[in-house]
């Protein structure tokens, strides 16, 4: 078995001789490569079930051959596709539940999966459970670190978030890894507005505080005397969901409300009747400001010593967004210069904070341990929407809350899928054509559609071509969450370009044609006159077909096993060819020939069943009308 090493391509793609294992499951082609012990199918892409034949390729790289291998041995016996939806029932997937999540959401993963609730795991537990778990939900309280996806060992397929912030998950690392990251983002937006709220009165009347004081036996009427909230100007920081909900129960309150948002339309703004303003101008106009944009790295400690020093003197702020966003120790001191009268804070930069956190025991500090999400409502609503988008992403259907992968709709999918099946076949067939050694760094794939060029996307497309050029030949997983990231990563420049034609723009596509350039072939006459190999495939009754290699028309379907040779067209060929292949039984399932004319050059397409063995390719080779040959696994 000739093999290919994954530290060779670390600058290119070097093919060489490939081997096959074969080994049957449905068609499918996973958009997200649900490779462990189960065999899956996405139901929506799953039209194609006549496709037995499943070919993976086995490098000598410790982890592809191990996953190979048991998908192999999982899947030898399969040939109806219910059988494999049977086996994948018998094998669910493993859900890890790392933090309290809704009963409801938990009955919903059930009926799917394996669901293990596992509360307060130490990083290192944390490590040790994941490599057995194929989706992980966490809240705000699990760091999903890039050694969590390191020692996931490419099981992990999809990370939930059960809310809005993904600040606790490496979502640079979760995309390397080819995992995909889903969150809940509209379920929670009115607890945490409501607790936006909650603590802004709370703070302006001192609630935390005269409730202390008199659980200590006092009585302290002149003490807690508080500020009014009518006719005041609140700044909301971060006019997305919460922020705007904040806002119109602001407005409702009497406040005069203003907001900042670099990326927040103007009419959204106006609807709620909130001028949007300069940041400076916000919080330097503010009596109230309120957080509610993301923790990113561009507004880390974003309110700092200078941000605090342009401030109103007296200002109050209320944060139920991320503590990352202010310095803390800033704040401590604009609490102790009296620039900031009083802080309320649902939310801290390591949480839960030090129990002798300056700004926790600050007596002008109103604190909640991150509570903002925290109503049964709102718990309710996010374990159902994160389960469903998990659940969806296990099935391998794009979710619309993906944070790592472009968000598809359904009908574009459903539309795509039996492209998508070729697009990853013509990837498998053209990275077999290169022959050894000749490393694939620029791939040109043309779309030739009668569509609109903004009616077709082809980011699904893209993903799979990348997928079939490069597993075969390392030892990545592809899909759609990091085929970019993996194809940049073995120095693949991957172009498209969309021609127009005159065809049906009820398809989405008629024909995708794949090019490689620079490089040498196995099979010279794939290679065209500009010096690049080209194949090219349409898909027709839903099923993949080759329908041009080089500048030879052949039709045959993307199934099983292709044999192409090139010889003198004469008469007897086919029969020749054929009677080898019956003789060593191995099963011809189509057979087309194109020709440049008559009793010139052909190329015959063969396809058949099974892997013919060494003497029979041999043998094939022998013919004398032969001039060249190949055996692609598709
Ligand atoms: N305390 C809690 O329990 C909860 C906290 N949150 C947090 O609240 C925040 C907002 O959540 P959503 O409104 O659902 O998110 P969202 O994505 O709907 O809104 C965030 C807004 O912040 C804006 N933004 C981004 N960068 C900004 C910047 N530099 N300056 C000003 N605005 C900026 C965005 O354009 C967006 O409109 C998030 O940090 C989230 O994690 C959300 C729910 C519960
Ligand atoms: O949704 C968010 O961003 C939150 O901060 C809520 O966090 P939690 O799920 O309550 O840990």
């Amino acid at each position: 078995m000739a093999s290919t090493s994954a530290s060779a391509c670390a600058k290119s793609i070097f093919p060489s001789t490939l081997s096959a294992t074969s080994s049957s499951s449905t068609s499918t082609t996973s958009l997200l490569s649900f490779r462990t012990n189960n065999a899956i199918t996405i139901p929506n892409l799953s039209s194609h079930s006549n496709h037995q034949q499943r070919f993976c390729f086995v490098v000598n790289t410790a982890v592809k051959t191990t996953v190979d291998t048991t998908l192999t041995s999982s899947l030898s016996t399969t040939t109806n596709p219910n059988d494999t939806f049977d086996s994948f029932q018998a094998a669910k997937p493993t859900i890890l539940v790392s933090e309290k999540l809704g009963s409801a959401g938990i009955e919903v993963l059930r009926t799917f999966g394996h669901v293990e609730c596992a509360y307060d795991l130490s990083p290192e537990d944390l490590c040790k459970k994941i490599s057995s778990c194929d989706a992980l939900i966490v809240r705000s309280g699990t760091k999903v670190t890039r050694q969590v996806f390191e020692a996931a060992k490419g099981r992990l397929k999809v990370v939930g978030r059960a809310g809005v912030g993904i600040d606790n998950v490496d979502l640079q690392a979760a995309t390397e890894f080819g995992c995909l990251v889903v969150n809940a983002p509209t379920a929670n937006t009115i607890a945490a507005a409501e607790h936006g709220i909650a603590l802004l009165a709370a703070m302006a009347r001192n609630v935390a505080q005269a409730d202390a004081s008199i659980k200590a036996g006092k009585w302290e009427r002149s003490k807690y005397v508080g500020v009014s909230l009518v006719g005041k100007t609140l700044a909301v920081m971060g006019f997305g969901k919460v922020g705007s909900e904040v806002a119109r129960r602001a407005k409702g309150l009497g406040m005069n409300v203003i907001a900042h948002d670099p990326y927040a339309p103007a009419d959204r703004a106006r609807a709620v009747g909130v001028e949007l303003v300069s940041f400076d101008q916000a919080i330097s106009t503010a009596d109230f400001i309120s957080l509610h944009m993301p923790l990113t790295p561009a507004t880390n400690k974003i309110f700092s010593h200078q941000t605090f020093s342009l401030m109103k003197k007296g200002v109050r702020i209320v944060n139920v967004a991320r503590g990352g966003v202010i310095d803390e120790d800033a704040l401590v001191k604009a609490l102790d210069d009296g620039i900031v009268a009083q802080a309320a804070l649902d939310v801290f930069t390591e949480e839960p904070p030090a129990k002798d956190s300056k700004l926790v025991q600050h007596h002008n500090v109103t604190v909640t341990p991150h509570l903002g999400a925290s109503t049964k409502e709102a718990q309710e609503g996010v374990a159902i929407e994160i389960a469903e988008a998990v659940l969806g992403a296990l099935k391998g259907e794009l979710s619309s809350t993906a944070v790592n992968a472009p968000m598809v709709p359904p009908e574009v999918l459903s539309e795509l899928a039996p492209y998508v099946v070729l697009a990853e076949k013509l990837g498998r067939l053209a990275v077999q054509l290169v022959s050894g050694g000749s490393g694939i760094q620029s791939v040109k794939v043309l779309y030739r559609t009668a569509r609109d060029p903004d009616d077709l996307d082809t980011r699904l497309l893209r993903a799979m071509i990348t997928k079939g050029i490069i597993e075969p030949i390392s030892d990545a997983i592809v899909n759609l969450v990091n085929a970019d990231f993996i194809a940049k990563q073995k120095g693949l420049r991957l172009s498209e370009e969309r021609v127009v034609v005159d065809s049906s723009p009820d398809l989405p596509v008629d024909s995708i044609q794949v090019q490689v350039s620079n490089v040498e072939s196995k099979f010279a006459s794939a290679v065209v006159d500009g010096g690049q190999i080209s194949i090219e495939g349409k898909v027709k009754y839903g099923v993949p077909h080759l329908t041009s290699v080089g500048s030879f028309g052949v039709d045959v379907s993307l199934e099983g096993n292709l044999i192409l040779c090139r010889q003198v067209d004469q008469p007897g060929m086919i029969g020749r060819v054929g009677n080898i292949l019956g003789e060593e039984n191995v099963n011809v399932s189509f057979m087309s020939v194109g020709r440049t004319s008559r009793r010139k050059k052909a190329i015959m397409a063969i396809g058949v069943d099974e892997e013919p063995n060494k003497d029979t390719l041999h043998k094939i080779g022998s013919v004398p009308a032969i001039e060249e040959f190949v055996f692609l696994n598709l």
